[in-house]
């Protein structure tokens, strides 16, 4: 059979998940399926490519799976990836790419690679296609994104701080996990036979909040029906990019009944300020069964830029979060009313949109005291009144000529911990 394009998964999943593995189950059961690997490790030797090699009909010499070492696809092996679809393509033909991607890969900046393109390809795409004829990027589309979550490990991984490299930044395996359970259309649940039904249970709850979308899968030793994970159609980048649960409980706020594992969500907000001293001692206590939590804050003496909350498992990172609407200048602030009518009901006459918006999730979470202890980081009448310039604030700063809106803003995320007075350390 030879078409159109070719669909492409992309396993993710954190190391030892079980990718391997289920790629192994398909390319065994099912030799009927011409399917191409691309397997990418970030180890010297690749270990992953020699041991689907040993177990499928497909060699290592093979062109049909092609390896990528000493990097990652997610950042510095992006234009590599793209050389080796163009090689693959010129190759042969074949039906199916499967793209195993390393532990630590994050699912998003793969699909932007596949879906968006060239934008730093060693190779040149119109010499490819002059010598071809084939546009790399119109041969393959992405079809699925498939996040592999080790249900053994799930509770243990999501408590995780041991940190890994990813690229330049440094990841701890929770908010990776986070990350890939948040980016993807089919998740895996792997493992099944090492855990009990309770806790399966307690697993889904939790990952169906954080990610409604995706469709649940439990699995044993990567067992799974090809047509889950192969030409579904399921990809849309647009809908997985807004598909993490925290992202659409900010569009539509609502308070989240409980699940009968105790797994619930919240929205936030005020149209105060919090104290600058009094939230970062929060966040250095923050509780750690909010498991997830996304949105901007206003803190006082910060008016030019709204802050970024980023709490992901054990994790809390803070970022500029961009300007306010309310810092634009008048004509720009006058076409965001005119696309965004409903602007006028938040409207502060004296601080314009300043105010706080962060998603909760988590398990077990009492949303009153929660909030309580939020209010109470808020300014006080009196303070309301003093000079915020004087607060102390231990907040990093930012270059604040970021001018996105709060909702667009792009997080330059400082690094904190929440373990201990000491380390917690909001300032350099
Ligand atoms: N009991 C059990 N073991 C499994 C299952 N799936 C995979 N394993 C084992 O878990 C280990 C890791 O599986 P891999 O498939 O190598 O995991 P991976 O995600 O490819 O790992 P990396 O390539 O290191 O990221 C192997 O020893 C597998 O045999 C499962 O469902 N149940």
């Amino acid at each position: 059979m030879s078409r159109e394009t070719i669909p492409v998964t992309v396993l993710s999943g954190n190391l030892g998940a079980g990718k391997t593995t289920v790629l192994n189950n398909l390319l065994s059961t099912r030799t009927d399926l011409d399917v191409a690997v691309l397997v990418n490790d970030m180890g010297e030797v690749n270990v992953d490519a020699e041991r689907v090699a040993e177990h499928s009909d497909i060699s290592e010499d093979d062109e049909d799976l092609i390896e990528l070492s000493n990097g990652c696809i997610c950042c510095e092996l992006r234009g590599d990836l793209l050389d080796a679809l163009a090689k693959l393509a010129q190759a042969r033909e074949f039906d199916y790419l499967v793209i195993e991607s390393t532990g630590v890969a994050e699912p998003l900046p793969v699909a932007q690679t596949l879906t968006m393109g060239f934008d730093q390809g060693d190779l040149d795409p119109t010499e490819f296609y002059e010598e071809t004829g084939i546009e790399v990027m119109d041969y393959y589309e992405l079809d699925t994104t498939v996040t592999v979550v080790d249900a053994h490990q799930f509770w243990t991984t999501f408590d995780s701080k041991e940190s890994l490299m990813d690229g330049d930044t440094e990841k701890d395996l929770g908010s990776l996990l986070i990350e890939q359970i948040e980016f993807c259309d089919v998740l895996l649940l792997n493992k099944c036979d090492l855990v009990d039904e309770e806790t399966l249970g307690e697993i889904e709850d939790m990952i169906e909040v954080l990610q409604p979308r995706a469709k649940i899968i439990r699995t044993e030793h990567g067992a799974v029906d090809p047509g889950e994970i192969l030409d579904t159609g399921r990809f849309d980048f647009e809908a997985a990019s807004q598909s993490a649960g925290w992202l659409r409980e900010l569009q539509q706020p609502h308070e989240s009944a409980e699940e009968e594992h105790g797994v619930t969500s919240f929205v936030y907000t005020s149209r105060r300020p919090f104290h600058p001293e009094r939230f970062a001692e929060l966040l250095d206590s923050f509780p750690a069964n909010v498991v997830r939590s996304k949105g901007h804050f206003w803190l006082a003496g910060r008016e030019e830029m709204a802050l970024g909350l980023n709490v992901a498992g054990r994790s809390i990172r803070v970022g500029s979060a961009g300007g306010w609407i309310a810092t634009l200048p008048e004509n720009e602030r006058e076409s965001y009313f005119e696309a965004n009518p409903e602007l006028e009901e938040i409207w502060d006459d004296k601080w314009g949109d300043r105010g706080t918006q962060l998603v909760l999730i988590g398990t077990d979470m009492d949303h009153d005291a929660l909030r309580t202890d939020l209010n109470t980081a808020l300014l006080t009448d009196e303070e309301m009144d003093a000079d915020w310039t004087a607060f102390d604030d231990r907040f990093p700063t930012w270059d604040d000529g970021d001018s996105a809106t709060p909702e667009e803003g792009t997080e330059e995320p400082t690094e904190t911990t929440d373990d201990g007075a000491e380390e917690v350390g909001l300032a350099d």
